[in-house]
């Protein structure tokens, strides 16, 4: 069942169109990505599903409720990563987590919260003493402490240090595999290829691509490029010819053939039937980082 259903979203900020008719659902469960490079409309997007922001045209379901009409009641049941500045420095990471909690009516225990997220030691600690990881960590927390059935995460882990990062994503993932949908508003590709279940790629203000990770890294054209140097003559017609190549091009003495999955295999054992040894053999798999750059002209 979709948690959310968004239906050809429209808004307008005076003569500019943020977004042109944006569509995209999220299943139960699922941990989905909302990619974009700057000013593609992520953030317009989520403010109106949270019902942040009134849509000018289109329709939100969230839970099946309409955000702009059942606001107050939809807030109970999602939790918003909150950016840093809405934290005075001076509040003791106990206490906001405690404030929080008092808004809901049925919360989660704080002290299992920053049990569960490593900050227990922390809990006398004022926000402004925190670490970057235990700020996000806590603003984690918070989002979870109303018991939410669905959370809104942005810029997930920016700040943060490799492992860190690992750490927060196991979190996450955990978030999830608890029943908590989670939507995910990310730059970082290795984040949305490692995480998301499916993600939505904005570019102004329209959904351009959506599916899994690998649906999309696929749907962004050919996905294995094989370079290499050969020995002795090759017939590049032939190796054209194969199933699997989607192009043959020369660069001097370098030859360039790109592909679908099997294109390695069958490229490897063309050589090797004719006999030929080739040099400098270079494989790359097209990663989403590619797929995104291909699919938006560039920009992050
Ligand atoms: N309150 C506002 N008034 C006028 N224009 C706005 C307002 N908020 C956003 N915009 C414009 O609408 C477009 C979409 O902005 P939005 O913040 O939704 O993009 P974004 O994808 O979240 O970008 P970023 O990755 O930079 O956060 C941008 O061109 C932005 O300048």
């Amino acid at each position: 069942m979709a948690v959310i259903e968004v239906r050809d979203l429209a808004k307008t900020y005076g003569a500019h169109t943020a977004l042109h008719g944006v569509s995209f659902s999220v299943e139960r469960g699922e941990i989905f990505g909302l990619l974009g490079p700057n000013g593609a409309g992520k953030t317009t997007t989520v403010e109106c599903v949270e019902g942040l922001r009134r849509p000018d045209a289109g329709s939100v379901r969230v839970l099946g409720l309409d955000p702009t009409r059942d606001g107050r009641r939809l807030r109970g049941l999602i939790g918003v990563q909150l950016q840093e500045a809405h934290l005075p420095d001076a509040l003791r990471v106990g206490e906001a987590l405690e404030l929080y909690a008092s808004f809901y009516p049925a919360p989660r225990d704080p002290a299992r919260l920053l049990a569960q997220w490593g900050l227990q030691d922390k809990r006398r600690t004022r926000f402004g003493k925190l670490s970057g990881g235990q700020k996000q960590r806590l603003f984690i927390a918070l989002a979870l402490v109303g018991d939410p059935r669905v959370v809104f995460l942005d810029e997930l882990t920016t700040g943060l240090d490799p492992q860190a990062r690992r750490a927060t994503w196991e979190l996450v993932r955990q978030m999830r595999d608890g029943g908590v949908t989670v939507v995910l508003v990310s730059h970082f590709m290795d984040e949305v290829a490692e995480l998301c279940d499916r993600a939505a790629i904005l570019d102004g203000g329209r959904v351009v691509a959506q599916g899994t990770p690998a649906e999309l890294v696929a749907g962004a054209g050919a996905r294995t490029t094989l370079t290499f140097r050969p020995t002795a003559p090759l017939d590049l017609d032939a190796l054209a010819a194969l199933p699997a190549v989607a192009s043959v091009a020369r660069d001097g003495e370098t030859v360039e053939v790109t592909g679908g999955d099997r294109v390695t295999d069958q490229v490897t054992a063309f050589l090797a039937r004719g006999g030929i040894v080739v040099a400098n053999l270079r494989i790359h798999e097209r990663s989403l980082d590619d797929a995104y750059v291909t699919i938006t002209g560039g920009t992050k």
